[in-house]
């Protein structure tokens, strides 16, 4: 196993120190470190985080492996500085066996670009009918702890509290997609004056708000946790705000585009737009990056949604809602919260790693520590071009645009998976 030197990098913001890696640990800091053995990488001018972690990627396999597989998501996702992805259950078959999860996982082992950490559905086909076999997910290799039905809510309350029950047990979570169904039929995208304008049908904040303030309600009466993926509104801020002051145990997580994109978009009828929830309002981001700031809102997770070209490259109405994230959320990151490197850590990396139990993981590099970790060039730009994605699909919402940083090296247990900014297999 090749020993690497990294000269001068500064650790999550920190005086610039050398790294040596060796062993799949770091094995030392310090000024003028010396290694004959090691390759030397010259980290001048970068910035060292722990791997970061998303808590929620779609990568398709099985069932479409056209627009992504576990490995090119995983590529993808090395390349955008990660080293841990926890990957949703509405695969086709659905994630809610046992095998299916073993396999997604092991899938992951074979590509040995990020650990791939398995999400479970949570019903059954993610019907919202009949509890899946949330325990056999648990026992199994995969050692599944977070359940979803993302891309559905699990909208029947009884079934949600035996599913925050159940999991308690084993200290797993729920992590719901928030969207009251009766309340988002034929939606299009954000309910408001660009939806009223365009007459297309509205996806109201209340849907997403109704179903968090009932959950926080059922995880507070149960004692579980409770996830929330990808919070919209400044309206469930509020009912998160609270809940938490209460002491509900209750995570949050906001997308990239949520922080960054407005309804505005949907005026150019590009359906790379379109996605779930919707884009909000100028108002809305100023709350959610608020609450970012404070911790309301725990995490920023991708919800990674690749999409074939004829799923996303037809009219509006016909098209997939979801768009691609790895490999532009740590710029988006940097272009919203600035070099404020330690909060990056920790809604990238280190919170993300506790909510999923992904121990080795989220750790900032010291000695002694699992070398999970990336390195990023701050000064960099660089322009989006979708046909340079590691990603299989192209469904970008940033095509042309110059955003700031580029991930220059990943490193998992100590070998690179990215050097120079290319994977390196
Ligand atoms: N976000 C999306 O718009 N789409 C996701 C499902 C989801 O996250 O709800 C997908 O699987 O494509
Ligand atoms: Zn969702
Ligand atoms: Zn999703």
């Amino acid at each position: 196993m090749t020993a690497y030197l990294i000269k001068s990098v500064s650790v999550v913001g920190a005086e610039p120190t050398d790294l040596l890696i060796r062993d799949g640990v770091v094995a030392e800091t310090g000024a003028a470190l010396s290694a004959p053995d090691a390759t030397v990488l010259d980290g001048t001018g970068l910035v060292a985080l722990p791997g970061l972690v998303d808590l929620h990627t779609h990568l398709r396999e099985p069932g479409r492996e056209d627009a992504e597989t576990v490995e090119t998501g995983s590529r993808a996702a090395a390349l955008g500085g990660y080293t841990a992805v926890c990957a949703m259950a509405n695969t086709s078959p659905v994630a809610d066996t046992a095998g299916v999860v073993e396999q997604v996982w092991r899938l992951g082992r074979e590509a040995g670009l990020v650990d791939v950490q398995p999400i479970g559905a949570v019903t059954v086909g993610l019907a919202g009918e009949q509890l899946a076999e949330l325990g056999a997910m648990a026992d199994s290799a995969a050692r599944v702890r977070i359940f979803s039905d993302d891309g559905h809510c699990v909208a029947d309350p009884k079934l949600m509290r035996r599913a925050l029950e159940y999991v308690k047990a084993f200290d797993g979570i729920i992590a719901q997609h928030a969207e009251e169904p009766r309340l988002t039929e034929g939606a299009q995208m954000h309910e408001g004056e660009v939806s009223t304008r365009l007459g297309l049908t509205g996806w109201p904040a209340v849907a997403e708000e109704a179903i968090i303030a009932r959950d926080v309600l059922l995880a507070e009466h149960v004692g579980s946790r409770l996830h929330v993926c990808h919070v919209s509104t400044a309206g469930s801020v509020e009912v998160l705000r609270q809940a938490k002051a209460r002491g509900v145990k209750v995570t949050a997580e906001v997308t990239p585009h949520h922080l960054l994109l407005t309804d505005a978009h949907a005026e150019t009828y590009d359906p790379v737009y379109k996605v779930n929830p919707p884009l909000r309002t100028a108002t809305d981001i100023a709350a959610l990056r608020a609450a970012l700031a404070e911790g309301v809102i725990d995490i920023i997770a991708t919800d990674h949604a690749p999409h074939a070209v004829e799923d996303k490259e037809c009219e509006w109405a016909y098209a997939r809602p979801g768009m691609l994230g790895l490999e532009t959320a740590l710029s988006i990151a940097l272009d919203v919260l600035g070099p404020q490197w330690d909060l990056i850590a920790e809604r990238m990396s280190r919170a993300p790693a506790r909510i999923a139990g992904l121990t080795g993981h989220g750790l900032d590099p010291a000695p002694g520590v699992p070398a999970n970790l990336t390195l990023v060039d701050p000064a960099a730009r660089r322009v989006i071009e979708p046909a340079e994605l590691a990603s299989r699909s192209r469904n970008t919402p940033y095509a042309r645009m110059t955003l700031p940083g580029r991930i220059v090296a990943t490193f998992l247990r100590g070998e690179p998976t990215v050097l120079d900014g290319k994977a390196i297999k």
